[in-house]
């Protein structure tokens, strides 16, 4: 794991098995800040996975991408309970569960990541700043992906806010070089590492510009 003052690289584990996340977990944890647990391998295998990945990864940041809607409070403590530093929610929550699970994770020292997606309206961040957000999640989903990846117009929605900023949708090493313009403070890489044929050099290619 790098240490602290650098853009962080979080790898996203999705569409895979319990083995295919050790795998590549394996391969890659030299290059990867944050390990996160996606909603599909959250949805199989429920917070063992997370308790399982926590034990063997005992240095690494892990993120629970639970996509919080609802019930933040007792989503986020299932999170934080199973070993994880860090849980999303998602920003067209309703302010009382963005605002319980901001403070589940002030009593575990977590954090909490509010995922954008969807959103357009610099208004919803409005209530983000109101709410003491401090880390968002840039985001083209997956489904949305069919009609274009991350771009870095998509950063005009958080500018001039004092938010941290992780990004996230299809990036990949062609892409990661206009990614990074925008500055984030977390790139989200998924599918490019993941699905590669050597996942560990093109982690440590996006390692590179970032
Ligand atoms: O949250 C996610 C999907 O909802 C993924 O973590 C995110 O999109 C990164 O994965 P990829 O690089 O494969 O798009």
């Amino acid at each position: 794991m790098k240490g602290s003052d650098h853009v962080k690289l979080q790898l996203a584990l999705d569409r895979l098995s319990w083995t295919e996340c050790f795998d590549v977990l394996h391969k890659t944890e030299s290059e990867i800040d944050i390990i996160e647990v996606g909603t599909g391998v959250i949805k199989e295998y429920g917070m063992s996975i997370v308790r399982e990945i926590r034990k063997t990864f005992p240095n690494h940041r892990i993120l629970a991408d639970m996509k919080t809607c609802d019930a933040g409070g007792h989503e986020a403590k299932q999170a934080f309970e199973a070993g994880a530093d860090i849980v999303t929610v998602m920003a067209f929550s309703s302010s009382l569960t963005i605002q319980d699970t901001l403070t589940v994770a002030q009593d575990y020292s977590g954090q909490v990541m509010v995922d954008l997606l969807e959103v357009e309206e610099r208004e919803q961040l409005r209530k983000l700043v109101s709410l003491n957000v401090e880390l968002v999640s840039l985001h083209v989903g997956k489904d949305q992906q069919k009609e274009g990846v991350f771009n870095s117009s998509l950063f005009n929605l958080v500018d001039g806010f004092l938010f941290k900023v992780a990004v996230a949708g299809g990036i990949n090493e062609e892409t990661i070089g206009q990614v990074t313009k925008g500055e984030p403070d977390i790139v989200i890489v998924g599918g490019a590492i993941t699905k590669a044929l050597e996942p560990l050099k093109v982690a440590q290619k996006i390692r590179e510009y970032i």
